[in-house]
């Protein structure tokens, strides 16, 4: 398998998460997203992808990135279209809000499926509500349809072009944060900058009446 797999990492820093405005103002909403997006970009280079950011706007960030202001759908496709042949060139695109992702996790994106030596042409790690994580696409055909249930859509794509489909079952990769409840979610597991940023912000777990939540104390 080739070593260093580009990651796409599509980003949208103009106005992130808008899931979160009853919990985080736009200035933190941007703050939070920005956290995220780097614990995202550390556990990739970890797992020994290449990061690259698809971003709306430029980040100035010291890492490889294409500015492209296209709705996402649109935007991974075209980087998609001028990225390598595949299937020598498979492309990652891994969102920037898995505030858990580590490289131990990612990594399972690179593996072989259960026939041993055969890869396959979309690897997908869904979303707990139905969205795409974070896929590999290998198939030279396969186009991502994004937004609603997306993991459904994508695949239906691979069964329409004839693409074998290998999921990656886990729970750091499945869990996105987009609502105030997820937020719970980083303060038990996450490891890095988007933890540490919600503990600055005076977040905390309350789990007073047998249910765990978040409280603000800051
Ligand atoms: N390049 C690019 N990235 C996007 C776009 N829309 C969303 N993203 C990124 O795609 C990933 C998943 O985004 P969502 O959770 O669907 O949207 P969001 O804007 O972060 O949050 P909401 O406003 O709550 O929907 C995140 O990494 C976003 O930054 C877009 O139009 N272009
Ligand atoms: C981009 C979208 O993300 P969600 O809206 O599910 O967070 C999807 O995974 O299709």
């Amino acid at each position: 398998m080739t070593d260093h797999v580009d990651a796409l990492v599509p980003f949208a820093p103009d106005r992130p998460k808008t899931r979160l405005s009853d919990t985080l103002s736009p200035a933190e909403r941007r703050a939070f997203a920005g956290a995220m997006l780097s614990d995202v970009l550390a556990a990739l280079a970890g797992a020994g992808f290449a990061p690259r950011l698809l971003t709306t706007e430029a980040t100035g960030r010291d890492v490889s990135e294409t500015v492209d202001d296209r709705p996402l759908t649109e935007a991974v496709n075209a980087a998609r279209d001028v990225h390598g042949p595949a299937p020598e060139s498979p492309l990652a695109v891994v969102m920037a809000d898995l505030a858990l992702a580590t490289p131990r996790a990612l990594a399972r994106l690179r593996g072989r499926d259960d026939a041993g030596d055969r890869i396959a042409g979309v690897t997908i790690a869904p979303g707990r509500a139905g969205g795409t994580n974070a896929l590999v696409v290998r198939h030279p055909e396969f186009r991502v349809d994004y937004h609603g249930a997306s993991y459904l859509d994508h695949l239906r794509v691979a069964r329409d072009i004839g693409a074998s489909v290998r999921e990656v079952d886990s729970r750091r990769l499945a869990t996105d944060i987009d609502e105030r409840a997820d937020l719970a979610e980083v303060l038990i597991s996450g490891e890095g900058a988007a933890r540490d940023w919600l503990v600055d912000a005076g977040f905390e777990l309350d789990t007073g009446d047998g249910r765990v939540s978040i409280a603000r104390t800051g």
